[in-house]
């Protein structure tokens, strides 16, 4: 199953700039293995904001749920997510 993620991120100015650091990398790495595991096919910066849009291929909401929640920078994010179906007119 397809969905499409907006991520906002929003860290505070109080956390400390290498608690910062330290968890941006690891959110880095985390996806970046989901990339490879083709989980996450797609990662785009929305242009001009601390935010994304994101593909995931998983196999249900409670996968998609636990992905989500994993991620190292979840507790400072704003997350909408939009189940996608197959449009009649695609020829993919
Ligand atoms: O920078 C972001 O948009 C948040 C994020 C998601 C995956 C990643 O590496 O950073």
């Amino acid at each position: 199953m397809l969905y499409l993620v907006h991520m906002i991120v929003d860290i505070p100015a109080s956390l400390p700039a290498e608690e910062a650091a330290r968890i941006k990398a690891e959110e880095k790495a985390y996806s970046q293995a989901l990339q490879k595991s083709g989980k996450w096919p797609h990662l785009w910066r929305v242009v001009g904001e601390y935010a994304n849009y994101s593909v995931f291929d998983v196999a249900s909401n409670d996968e998609l749920h636990d992905t989500l929640s994993k991620l190292p920078l979840f507790p400072f994010m704003k997350i909408t997510v939009t189940p996608l179906a197959k449009h009649p007119s695609s020829i993919l």
